[in-house]
């Protein structure tokens, strides 16, 4: 990543540098999430759009390549990150990003990061980094994976989680792409392009801006605050992932609407795939229900849903009731289940280092339940489709595999053909009928999408 830092002086780049720190120790010691924090951290301290992007650039970048940097630290200060006070470490980790990472001047780098520094810690951080400073990337990299070999080495580079690794090389060869792991984790560490869609019936794509890559409802942002755009202030496009769009689509336009369905979207906060999905049963005359178990997330689904009128209705609880409430009871059943997230780790940098593989079985019983629930609440005939942010193999492949085995009357749709139909550019291989985009490919997030359908009674 290139960031111009053209004086090379405190004076401009402070008030981000110290943003940045302020949003790292809010991850570490809140749990916080920086792309809903930052935002509002920029507009506080009043920031240039030149500060603006550079923190951004250093939050975003610090937070993805922290397992990499460090490695890098523990060797140039010659001990374990864990002896380092956390509030230490993170200063170290910024000024390592811009020492490695970008084209700030090593002095402007080393000098602004130790300004950060607690003063009882200034000697040690400029000591740190000035041994950083005396090796090129490439020279950091040979010497952080000596010795590493097969996933151990790829984590190193890649600054990923080993067990994230394993998750991802086992989904590529699961859908026939296990050469492409490096590509896949290099992506990750990139920040993604903004989408916009555009939504159907109430903006044209054309109206907004330039295609998007694959989704046909997508636009590409221009760069800029895409809050800035005319057809985004008044509600009408949204910022979402192009793989976001077409696994709402993948549902809407896999078959013709019959006027008088009804929907139902499970699991809908924030409400991303829910304003699509309203847009398109407003056009095709079919209900829509939003279903959110989060109260502050069913609030954000009902902000999501203001734009029409009348609004679809937006339910609180936990989505396994319609098995009982309303057996047999929808049309259409969007299942975008929660999950590890670890195909969208471009957007959210912190996510690498905080979901454990831990809480993989936790997730996959949730998942289970609310496929059963979903498959309960499905009319005959109906259509399901499951979908998930992340590749990890259990929470896609294999849960669409427990749910058919234990619901006959459950079968798998060609869902590769059904996005090929409406997808702007090609999809490329893949292996069975699931779809399973991929950042490096696609330049989606890494949506899985299977749609499901009931046989007729
Ligand atoms: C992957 S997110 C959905 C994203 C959303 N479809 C969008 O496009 O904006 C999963 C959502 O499921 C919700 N959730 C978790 N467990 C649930 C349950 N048992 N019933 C209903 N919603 C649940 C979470 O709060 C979260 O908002």
């Amino acid at each position: 990543m290139n960031v111009k830092h053209g004086a090379g002086t405190t004076g401009r780049a402070a008030p981000a540098r110290k943003v940045a720190a302020e949003v790292l120790a809010a991850v570490r010691d809140d749990d916080a999430y920086a792309n809903l924090l930052l935002p509002g951290r920029i507009a506080q301290a009043k920031l240039s759009p030149g500060d603006a992007a550079l923190a951004t650039e250093l939050t975003y970048g610090t937070l993805r390549m922290q397992g990499r940097y460090d490695r890098i630290i523990r060797l140039a200060a010659n001990r374990e990150t864990d002896a380092i006070d956390p509030v230490v470490l993170d200063v170290l980790r910024l000024g390592v990003h811009q020492l490695l990472a970008t084209r700030i001047p090593p002095h402007a780098a080393v000098g602004d990061t130790v300004a950060l520094a607690p003063r009882r810690a200034t000697g040690f951080v400029n000591g740190v980094l000035r041994t950083v400073s005396r090796s090129t990337p490439e020279e950091w990299d040979a010497r952080l994976t000596e010795g590493l070999t097969g996933d151990a080495r790829l984590a190193a580079e890649y600054s990923h989680p080993e067990w994230v690794v394993d998750a991802l090389r086992r989904g590529l060869e699961a859908d026939g792409r296990g050469s492409e792991l490096e590509e896949l984790l290099a992506a990750d560490n990139v920040a993604p392009a903004v989408a916009l869609v555009a939504l159907p019936g109430l903006v044209e794509v054309a109206a907004v801006g330039e295609p998007g890559v694959i989704a046909p409802t997508a636009v590409r942002a221009l760069g800029g605050d895409p809050a800035a755009v005319p057809a985004v202030a008044a509600g009408l496009a949204r910022v979402q992932d192009e793989g976001s769009q077409l696994a709402a689509i993948a549902l809407s336009r896999a078959r013709e609407i019959v006027p008088g369905e009804r929907w139902l979207d499970m699991c809908a906060g924030p409400g991303g795939k829910a304003a699509l999905l309203a847009a398109e049963a407003r056009i095709g005359g079919a209900e829509l229900i939003a279903n959110e178990l989060v109260p502050a997330r069913a609030g954000l689904v009902r902000r999501a849903l203001a734009v029409f009128d009348p609004a679809p209705r937006v339910v609180e609880g936990d989505a396994t009731r319609f098995a009982t409430s309303e057996a047999g009871g929808f049309d259409r059943i969007l299942l975008d289940a929660p999950c590890t997230g670890l195909g969208a780790l471009r957007r959210r940098p912190e996510a690498r280092w905080r979901k454990q593989p831990s809480d993989i079985p936790g997730l996959v019983a949730l998942q289970a339940r609310l496929l059963d629930a979903a498959v309960a609440a499905l009319a005959p005939g109906g259509l399901l489709a499951y979908v998930t942010c992340s590749p990890h193999p259990d929470e896609t492949r294999a849960a669409v595999a427990g749910v058919l085995d234990r619901h006959p009357e459950l079968t798998a749709v060609d869902t590769r053909e059904v996005v090929a139909r409406i997808a702007t550019s090609d999809l490329g291989p893949g292996v069975g009928p699931a779809v399973q985009l991929w950042p490096h490919r696609h330049g989606t997030d890494a949506m899985f999408i299977q749609l499901l359908s009931k046989v007729d009674a």
